[in-house]
C-alpha cells in the first residue's frame, strides 16, 4: 500500500518524540525529585478527574478544592453529610447536586421532582433495591426483600386495616415492660409510699430500645415469643449489625469487590447477625407449623393477633410460604421498625428535658384524654393532638436521616426540568434540610412543639398535619407508593410510649449535661453520645388508666 511507508514514518517521529520526553523527564526527576512527584501528583489527580466518568448534569459537592481526588471527598461526607448537604442545599435546592458517599454517588433531587416519581413502578424506580445497596445487600442477608415483599403486603394488607385491634395489647406489652426495666426508679414500682422524690440516672436509649422491642415483638409474634429473651435480645441487636457490616463494605473501594465477602465474614458484626438470623429460625419456626398444623385440622377459629402468622396466610408461593424465609423476615421487620421508632423516641425524651415549660400542658391534654375515656385506644390517643404535635416537632427537628426517597433508578429518565437521569442513577432528596428551609418553615430553627397543632386549627385542616403523613416537606417516611407502610404503627408506639412517660415520669438533664446536639454518619443523624438524662417516678393522677404502675394518689 502506498500510505504504508508515511505511517511507519510517522510512527517511527512519534516514538523517538517519546522517547526524548522520557529522557527530559527522567533527568528532571534525578535533578529535581520533590518538583517531579509534585508534577507527578498533580498529574494523577488531573487524570482522575478528567475521567471520573461523571453521568448527570449536576454539580458535585463536597469538595473543598477542583482537583481534589474523590477518595478524599467521599472520606470526608462520612463525619460532615450535614454540613456538606447544608451548603449544597442552600444553592442548589431547586436544581439538583451529586453527593459522594464513600460507595456510591447520590444525585439529590429538589423536592418539587417527588410529585412525578413518587408512584412510578418499581420496575422503573426501585425503593427496595435502594435500601438493599444502602444497607450491605446480600452481605447483610437484606437483599432478601428484593425477593418478595411479603412482610411489606403483611403490613399493608393486614396489620394496617387491623391496628385499633393492637391498642389492648400494646397497651398490655408496654405496661409490662414499663414496670420490668423502671424497677430501678422508684425501688419498687408497686409501694405508694415513698422514694419517689429520688431522681435517677437513666440510660434512655437503653430503656426506650427496651420497650419498642417489646411492644414490636408483641405485635410481630405475639404472646409468649414476644417475652423471650433471645428473641428481644436479637431484635435489639441485628439492626446494630447491620450497619456494622454495611458501613464498613462501604469503607472498601469498589475494586476489591470480588473480595467483598471475604472481607464481609471478618466483621464480627456479620457474624453476630447470622446467629440473630439462626436464633429467629429456631425460635420463630415453630410457631409457623404450629400455625399450619391448626389451619390443617381446621382448629382455628380466632387467627391468631400477629404479624408473623399473617405472613404465613399471604404467602403466594412456596418460596415465601418456606417457614425458615418467614422467620428470617421478622429479623427484616426488626431492623425496619426497632431502631427507627426508639430513635424518634429518644429524641422526645431530650425534648422533654431540654423544654420542660411545655410539659404540664402536655400532661394536661393526656390525662384529659384518658380520664375521659378511661382506655388507651384509637380514639383517645387521637385527642392528644398537642402531644402528636411535640412528637412532629421533635422530628422535624431531629430528623432520622439527611435523605429520604432514596430510589434507583432502572429505566433512562428526564425529568421535567430536562435533568436526564441515566439508568443504575442513585436518587434521593434532602429530607433534613428541606424541614430547616425557612421557604417551607416559618422560623425553621425554633422549637415550637405546637406549630402542627396550630395548623390543624385552621378550617379544612383539622385531618391534616399528623405525624404519620407525607408530603413534599415531610419525606422521613418517604413519599408515595413506597412510603414506609409501619408509620401508622410508628405513630401509636411513640405516641402511647411518649404518653406513658409524661404520666409516669419527671424527667431532667443531670446537673451539666444538656440536649446533645444531633451528628451524622454518613447520612444517618444521631443524637451525639455522653448527655445524662434523670428520671423520678411520678404519682399518677386518680382516675387516669396508669400504665406500667399502681402509684396513684
Ligand atoms: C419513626 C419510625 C420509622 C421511620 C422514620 C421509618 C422510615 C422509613 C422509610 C424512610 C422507609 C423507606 C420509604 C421509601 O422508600 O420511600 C421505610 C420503609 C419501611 N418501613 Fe419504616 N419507618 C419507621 C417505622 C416503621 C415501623 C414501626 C415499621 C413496622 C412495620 C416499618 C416498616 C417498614 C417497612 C417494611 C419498610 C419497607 C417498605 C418496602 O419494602 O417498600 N417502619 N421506613
Amino acid at each position: 500500500m502506498a500510505s504504508s511507508p508515511s505511517y511507519r514514518h510517522i510512527a517511527a517521529r512519534q516514538g523517538e518524540a517519546a522517547r526524548a520526553y522520557a529522557v527530559l523527564a527522567r533527568d528532571y526527576a534525578r535533578d529535581r525529585p520533590f518538583t517531579a512527584g509534585i508534577v507527578f501528583l498533580l498529574f494523577v489527580l488531573a487524570c482522575t478527574r478528567l475521567f471520573s466518568g461523571e453521568t448527570v448534569d449536576a454539580p458535585l459537592v463536597g469538595r473543598k478544592w477542583w482537583w481534589e481526588p474523590r477518595w478524599l471527598t467521599r472520606t470526608r461526607f462520612f463525619s460532615n453529610g450535614w454540613a456538606i448537604m447544608g451548603a449544597a442545599y442552600d444553592k442548589y435546592k431547586d436544581t439538583a447536586f451529586v453527593v459522594q458517599r464513600s460507595d456510591a454517588d447520590i444525585v439529590m433531587l429538589s423536592n418539587r421532582c417527588i410529585d412525578e416519581l413518587r408512584n412510578m413502578p418499581e420496575e422503573k424506580l426501585s425503593a427496595i433495591e435502594a435500601h438493599t445497596r444502602n444497607f450491605g445487600g446480600p452481605y447483610t442477608t437484606i437483599d432478601m426483600a428484593i425477593e418478595s415483599n411479603l412482610h411489606t403486603r403483611a403490613v399493608q394488607q393486614s396489620l394496617n386495616p387491623n391496628i385499633a385491634k393492637f391498642h389492648a395489647p400494646m397497651e398490655d406489652e408496654l405496661s409490662w415492660a414499663l414496670v420490668n426495666y423502671t424497677k430501678h426508679i422508684s425501688g419498687s414500682h408497686s409501694s405508694k409510699s415513698s422514694s419517689s422524690n429520688l431522681w435517677h440516672v437513666t440510660d434512655v436509649e437503653d430503656l426506650l430500645l427496651n420497650l419498642i422491642a417489646h411492644i414490636s415483638a408483641r405485635i410481630f409474634v405475639g404472646l409468649p415469643l414476644c417475652r423471650h429473651e433471645d428473641w428481644i435480645r436479637i431484635n435489639k441487636a441485628c439492626t446494630i449489625n447491620v450497619f456494622e457490616v454495611a458501613l464498613t463494605l462501604r469503607g472498601v473501594p469498589r475494586f476489591l469487590k470480588p473480595f467483598y465477602p471475604l472481607v464481609a465474614c471478618m466483621i464480627p458484626g456479620w457474624w453476630r447477625l447470622h446467629e440473630n438470623i439462626s436464633t429467629a429460625k429456631r425460635l420463630a419456626m415453630p410457631m409457623v407449623f404450629e400455625h399450619l398444623q391448626a389451619k390443617k385440622s381446621g382448629g382455628l377459629k380466632d387467627p391468631p393477633l400477629n404479624l408473623l402468622t399473617w405472613m404465613v396466610d399471604a404467602a403466594m408461593n412456596p418460596t415465601e410460604a418456606d417457614p425458615a424465609k418467614i422467620a428470617h423476615r421478622q429479623i427484616l421487620l426488626g431492623i425496619g421498625s426497632i431502631y427507627t421508632t426508639k430513635l424518634a423516641l429518644v429524641h422526645i425524651c431530650y425534648d422533654y428535658c431540654a423544654y420542660p415549660q411545655y410539659l404540664a400542658e402536655l400532661r394536661e391534654e393526656v390525662e384529659e384524654a384518658l380520664t375521659e375515656s378511661g382506655t388507651w385506644d384509637r380514639a383517645t390517643l387521637d385527642k392528644m393532638v398537642k402531644l402528636e404535635s411535640f412528637m412532629s416537632e421533635s422530628q422535624r427537628m431531629n430528623p432520622p436521616n439527611l435523605i429520604a426517597f432514596n430510589r434507583i433508578v432502572k429505566t433512562p429518565l428526564t425529568l421535567h426540568n430536562g435533568l436526564h437521569l441515566p439508568a443504575n442513577t442513585q436518587i434521593g432528596v434532602a429530607a433534613a434540610h428541606i424541614q430547616k428551609d425557612p421557604d417551607n418553615f416559618f422560623e425553621p430553627d425554633r422549637f415550637d412543639p405546637w406549630r402542627y397543632y396550630q395548623s390543624r386549627q385552621h378550617p379544612g385542616e383539622e385531618r391534616k398535619h399528623r405525624f404519620a403523613m407525607t408530603d413534599l416537606n415531610h419525606v422521613h417516611f418517604g413519599h408515595g407508593k413506597f412510603a414506609c407502610p409501619g408509620r401508622q404503627l410508628a405513630l401509636t408506639d411513640i405516641k402511647m410510649t411518649a404518653a406513658a412517660l409524661l404520666l409516669n415520669f419527671d424527667m431532667r438533664f443531670k446537673e451539666g449535661s444538656k440536649r446533645p446536639r444531633n451528628i451524622s454518619v454518613h447520612e444517618m443523624v444521631f443524637p451525639e453520645p455522653g448527655s445524662v438524662v434523670e428520671f423520678r417516678r411520678r404519682a399518677v393522677r386518680q382516675g387516669v388508666p396508669a400504665l406500667g404502675v399502681d402509684i396513684s394518689i
